[in-house]
């Protein structure tokens, strides 16, 4: 019987995961990874609820402790970040180098199995022409969630298994009352963990970085206001600024070294061009030429045709066919054909 271990959070997702490979005969053992320090989602009620399910399904649990892993490239890397004024993307960072990794290891080197599972919504399939793993959107585009995959190696792909790829979130909640689990009902997480942790991005940070006042200015260089913190702010942002103005200004630079934050009319804040760094390309090989694929460049944002120039050092260029409002320095831009992952990378503070 084939072992597989399913990462366990304690939510119905991956719940369902699991009990839909037990159910198809696959020889299952849960792991939860122990992320945060004190009381977090999925270090409290949802260790108990992933124990639970385990329990029910009459399969292991483990529960490994990998706090200083998440402080170190979670924790640490947000604030630094912030404090430099960019506006870093925690999930596909955390996918890849606290779940999945440590996730693979575990499973190779401790549960002799080299397959683990999800409760993501993504698919991945072989490619025996190219000998690549594709990593492809959901089937349902609602729930997708191959942008905050995109940073996995091949290895990391060749181990992954997605079993609600194709599925809808109806869907997952309908199996996981037919399989009478405890975790049926479970509300849906609505935000980043360290966000319902700490009940908002600004008092997460305002624990450990110290508020700096300084100037809000016009692209003028005209004084308009005050702010308590460069990195209270971001890219695009409209709401919350605090100066008032006849036409809607939006948060268009953060200058971290000298202390301001720039706003302008939303014009000012448009882009035709930008650059990606740590550049990881999924399902093709790295190109020698541009391509041509459409690109988003946050989660939710629509995918738009854009020119992918390859740079050396794992960067590219990203050339937009239409300017893009609120390029956020710090979070990922993913470039698909249809619903293929190309590749990703990161956004560039602009100089
Ligand atoms: N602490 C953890 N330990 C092990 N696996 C985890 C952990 N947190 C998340 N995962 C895995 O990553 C998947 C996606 O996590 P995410 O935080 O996006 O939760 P989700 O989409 O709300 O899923 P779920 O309903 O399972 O919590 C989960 O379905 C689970 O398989």
């Amino acid at each position: 019987m084939k072992k597989v271990v399913v990462g366990l959070s304690g939510g119905v997702d991956s719940s369902v995961a699991a009990a839909m490979l037990h159910n198809q005969g696959y020889d299952v053992i849960g792991l939860t990874l122990w992320l945060m320090k004190g009381k977090g989602q999925c270090c409290s009620e949802g260790m108990i609820d992933a124990a639970s399910v385990c329990e029910q399904l009459g399969i292991p649990h483990e529960v490994v402790d990998i706090r200083d892993v998440f402080q170190a490239n979670i924790v640490d890397y947000l604030l630094s970040g912030y404090s430099m004024g960019i506006t870093p993307l925690p999930c596909s960072q955390c996918n890849k180098t606290v779940k999945f990794g440590p996730m693979v290891e575990y499973a190779r080197e401790k549960l002799g199995s080299n397959a683990i599972a999800t409760g993501h919504y993504a698919q991945v399939r072989y490619d025996e022409t190219t000998g690549r793993y594709k990593l492809l959107r959901a089937v349902y585009r609602n729930k997708d969630q191959s942008y905050f995959l995109y940073d996995l190696s091949q290895d990391l792909l060749s181990a992954s298994v997605f079993p609600l790829g194709e599925l809808n979130k109806t869907d997952t909640r309908r199996i996981a009352a037919e399989y009478g689990l405890t975790t049926a009902d479970k509300p849906e997480s609505q935000d980043l963990c360290l966000v319902e942790s700490n009940g908002s991005m600004r008092a997460f940070l305002d624990r450990y970085l110290v508020p700096k006042p300084g100037d809000i200015l016009d692209t003028t260089g005209k004084v308009l206001g005050q702010h308590d913190g460069v990195h209270h702010y971001t890219i695009g942002q409209r709401k919350g600024i605090g100066i008032a103005a006849d036409e809607p200004l939006y948060v268009i630079e953060l200058d971290a070294v000298n202390n301001r934050v720039v706003v302008g009319e939303r014009t000012k804040g448009t882009q035709s061009e930008c650059t990606l760094n740590r550049v990881n390309w999924v399902s093709i090989a790295e190109p020698a030429t541009p391509i041509r694929a459409e690109v988003q460049i946050r989660y939710r944002s629509q995918p738009v045709p854009v020119t992918v120039i390859p740079l050396e050092d794992f960067r590219v260029r990203l050339v937009f066919d239409e300017p893009q409002f609120s390029i956020t320095p710090g979070q990922a831009a993913v470039w698909y054909e249809g619903d293929k992952v190309l590749g990703g990378g990161i956004i560039e503070q602009f100089s």
